[in-house]
């Protein structure tokens, strides 16, 4: 039963996946993308060169058609390789210089060209290529984006640059790159919600969009660099497919019967795509198949093909899909499965009928199928079956390619071509359109090898095969080379649009960057100056309060004995001669108490005088710095500034016995007393002046009356002398000490240590105010030249993100316009005779 399996599944598993390299294209090779890469595909000419094309009225047609196609792949390859390479480039670009790709942010657009123009960053930003007029519309897409970025405000241009267009909310249009993003499961408020972003997310979520974008193109590459293009040949029961098969292999490959005898997808596909082996694997579940692994398919014996087809009808084997790796023995140009351009793999399917049709028409609905080929019998024309896969597929691929097969059992052969082409027109009016190219009326049977016998094929078979090929590059232009190519404009356009809009907000940041810079210098130069006016000023403000503080401390405290004598007659109480010496102290404590008041009273007064300084020259700092709150008064920083000894100047102030006669004094008086006495001499002060008094006084009245009145008058004297000295100790005892702190105070450098000490500790405190204005000084300085270092950086980062971006714009228009020139749709079905 299972004879015709082969024990060569083994083989299979040490072959290798045959894999395509993507070649990394310089921007260099931009310049030139016209030209063929041809390391991509096998230039055409070197096969051409190989084998000399057949002579036939059609084959010419066809290797230009190829030639076309091959130069046409290749430079839509070179493009994305280009193209992702600028991809790559910018996002390289965004992870490592400061100068990031931002997406656009969407902006509502101006209401009138007037307040359009007064905001030239909204202009700048703004493309929105549906709305352009039929005029710009008809530019090629990269001019309509540059023009509505450059479009002078106000210019006759203007008018079609999309500020001016009715409001739709949204001023520009990305296709590729466009972020859509959901809230829940809704799409709304996108604009809104990019809006909402920061500028670094909206930029990392389109960094992740270009990341995307590289991987589609990398898949696009895969697509157009893959040669290989699948036909599906369908039909109803016994209409020839099979058949159809060998004649175009050239070979009989696959059994054919008057019986049905195909009840599984066979895919006939060069053996080169299996190491070079023929082989033929049966695949139970298609998904899973994986030509490395045998466990995924049974080999069968290709001799024995046939019987395994037939268990299949009958049940005996359950496989969904056969694949024949053969090799097709004609020449390279001739050859259907490989012939270096497109490598055409034919798949035969089942014969139509109820239940195959939906299956089938599945199965040519697959992304692989390039091109279905439907097989009508001459002699049944369509039946119900076929006509209902026509109508399916005529929905689904425009163009049908027919095979009218059995027209060799035909007798009326016009009638019969008129019929069936009547058919057509109705199953499939664009195939009808085409008949001459996709219409073909053959008899299948009669180009066997076995009936050829190596003569040539009739020229109607020959004719079809030629149009199969060329029917074949056209669906896979359409297929593989028209969307890679609507992609590559789109996403370049998108690049453009992109490369653009940054190019503009970095030349308005840039200006604005240099605007500020030239505003600021002579900010900064101004700071210079005010900050050595304003600190020589509190120079010359400290120093003139000190000095006034100084001379105005030092009359104080010189002058204040006068007022401390008269204060302590008040303030010290006399209780009597017993308690003199209780007295004596205390004056000396009240005075040296009061000497100490009248040092904090200076203080105090150098303070009031050294805060209102203080704020006065804050107040002029103000002017020129930013203001701050400074407290002026805790910068006296010593809580009692009187450090004066009292113990010291009480001591200096101690009692003597001497204080309590104050004899010069008391003289004095006596003398004023003896006014008469004193007449005689001009010294009437002084002890010794007294005794010559007393002399004179003698010699005068006579020693005999002296010594009769000397005793009881000096007694008298005395004793009343007594009585005044006791009567006036109170007195002399202020008097003396005063005297004594005066003569302190005076011989003493009192004064001048507590005048030192007070105007030092002004001057710290304006010496500290000082500080702290040339600190605001220095701040501020140095915050105008972190700016001024920062905007530098900026205009610079700003300057090359211009010249980045406008390369960038370069680039994406250069390759735009060349794959503008790769023409992928037009024109196709004229190449052919
Ligand atoms: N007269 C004539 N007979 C042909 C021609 N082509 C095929 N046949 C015969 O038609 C019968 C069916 O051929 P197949 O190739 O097996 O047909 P098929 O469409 O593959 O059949 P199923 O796969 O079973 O649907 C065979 O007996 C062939 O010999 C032809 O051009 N002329």
């Amino acid at each position: 039963m299972t004879s015709y399996f082969s024990a060569q599944n083994s083989q299979s598993s040490a072959a290798s996946q045959r894999r395509s390299s993507l070649p990394r294209l310089s921007m260099d090779d931009t310049e030139r993308p016209h030209q063929p890469a041809h390391h991509v595909l096998p230039s055409l000419s070197h096969t051409a060169a190989a084998t000399v094309p057949r002579e036939s009225p059609y084959n010419h047609n066809l290797f230009l058609q190829q030639q076309v196609f091959a130069d046409k792949s290749n430079r839509l390859l070179n493009l994305i390789q280009n193209t992702k390479g600028l991809l790559e480039e910018i996002r390289e670009t965004n992870a490592t210089k400061p100068w990031q790709t931002y997406y656009p942010s969407p902006q509502i657009p101006a209401t009138s060209a007037t307040s359009a123009s007064s905001n030239p960053l909204r202009r700048s930003t703004s493309f929105h290529p549906e709305d352009d007029t039929e005029r710009s519309s008809s530019l090629p897409l990269q001019q309509r984006i540059q023009r509505s970025f450059t479009s002078a405000p106000g210019s006759p241009q203007n008018a079609h640059t999309s500020i001016e267009l009715p409001s739709t909310g949204r001023l520009f249009e990305l296709n590729v790159l466009k972020l859509d993003l959901k809230v829940g499961n809704y799409a709304t408020g996108n604009d809104a919600l990019l809006r909402g972003l920061e500028r670094n997310t909206i930029a990392h979520l389109l960094d992740g969009r270009i990341q995307q974008s590289v991987k589609h193109l990398d898949n696009l590459y895969q697509r157009v660099g893959d040669k290989s293009s699948k036909v599906l040949i369908t039909g109803d029961l016994n209409a020839g497919k099979s058949t159809l098969v060998n004649a175009l292999m050239q070979r009989t490959i696959l059994p054919v019967d008057q019986q049905p005898c195909t009840s599984l997808f066979c895919e006939v596909l060069d053996a080169q795509e299996n190491e070079g082996q023929e082989a033929v694997h049966a695949i139970k579940d298609p998904s899973t198949y994986n030509r490395q692994d045998p466990n995924t398919f049974t080999v069968v014996d290709m001799r024995h093909l046939e019987k395994f087809m037939n268990d299949v009808i009958d049940g005996y084997e359950d496989y969904a899909q056969l694949k024949v790796y053969c090799t097709d023995r004609r020449m390279v140009n001739d050859s259907l499965l490989h012939n270096g351009v497109v490598d055409i793999a034919l798949i035969d399917s089942p014969g139509l009928n109820r239940d195959s049709v939906k299956t089938t028409a599945l199965f040519a609905r697959q992304q692989e199928i390039d091109v279905v080929v439907f097989v009508v019998s001459a002699e049944n024309h369509f039946t119900l079956s076929g006509k209902e896969f026509l109508w399916n597929a005529a929905n689904e691929k425009t163009h049908i390619f027919i095979v009218v097969n059995r027209f060799d059992s035909i007798r009326d052969k016009e009638r019969c071509k008129r019929v069936i082409l009547d058919q057509i027109k109705q199953l499939s009016a664009k195939t009808y359109e085409d008949a001459d190219e996709l219409v073909h009326f053959v008899s299948a049977g009669s180009c066997l090898p076995e009936i050829i016998q190596g003569g040539d094929l009739p020229a109607d078979f020959l004719r079809l095969e030629e149009c199969l090929r060329s029917f074949v590059l056209e669906k896979r232009c359409k297929s593989k080379l028209a969307p890679a190519k609507v992609y590559l404009e789109n996403i370049l356009s998108d690049v453009s649009v992109l490369s653009e809009s940054n190019r503009q907000m970095a030349a308005e940041e840039l200006a604005k960057v240099r605007l500020e810079l030239e505003r600021g210098e002579p900010e900064y130069q101004d700071t210079l100056v005010r900050r050595e006016m304003v600190l020589e000023k509190v120079d010359r403000l400290s120093e003139e309060t000190c000095s006034l503080i100084d001379a105005m401390t030092r009359e104080k405290l010189s002058n204040s004995v006068d007022d401390i004598e008269n204060a302590v007659s008040t303030l010290v109480p006399w209780n009597g001669l017993l308690h003199l010496w209780q007295y004596s102290n205390d004056l000396r404590y009240v005075m040296a108490d009061l000497f100490v008041d009248r040092v904090k009273s200076c203080e105090t007064e150098a303070k009031e005088k050294t805060k209102a300084c203080v704020n006065d020259i804050h107040n002029l700092a103000n002017e020129s710095l930013p203001v701050v709150q400074s407290d002026v008064v805790a910068l006296f920083t010593k809580p009692d500034p009187t450090r004066i000894s009292t113990g010291k100047l009480k001591d200096e102030l101690a009692l003597d016995l001497t204080d309590m006669f104050d004899i010069q004094d008391k003289l004095g008086v006596a003398s004023v007393s003896l006014g008469a006495v004193t007449m005689f001499s001009s010294k009437a002060l002084g002890y010794k002046s007294l005794i010559h008094s007393l002399f004179d006084i003698t010699n005068t009245v006579g020693v005999s009356n002296v010594r009769k009145w000397a005793v009881p008058v000096v007694t008298v004297a005395g004793l009343g002398i007594l009585v005044y000295i006791a009567a006036d100790i109170k007195h002399a005892l202020a008097r003396k000490t005063a005297r004594k702190l005066r003569a302190h105070i005076r011989e003493g450098t009192i004064v001048h240590d507590e005048a030192m000490r007070i105007t030092k500790d002004c001057r710290r405190v304006f010496k500290g105010n000082a500080w702290d204005i040339q600190n605001r000084f220095q701040r501020e300085i140095e915050a105008h030249e972190r700016r001024r270092a920062e905007q530098e950086k900026a205009a610079k980062d700003g300057e090359q993100a211009v010249i980045y971006f406008s390369k960038v714009f370069e680039k994406a228009d250069e390759l735009a316009r060349w794959v503008a020139a790769v023409e992928v749709e037009v024109e196709e079905r004229k190449l052919k005779a």
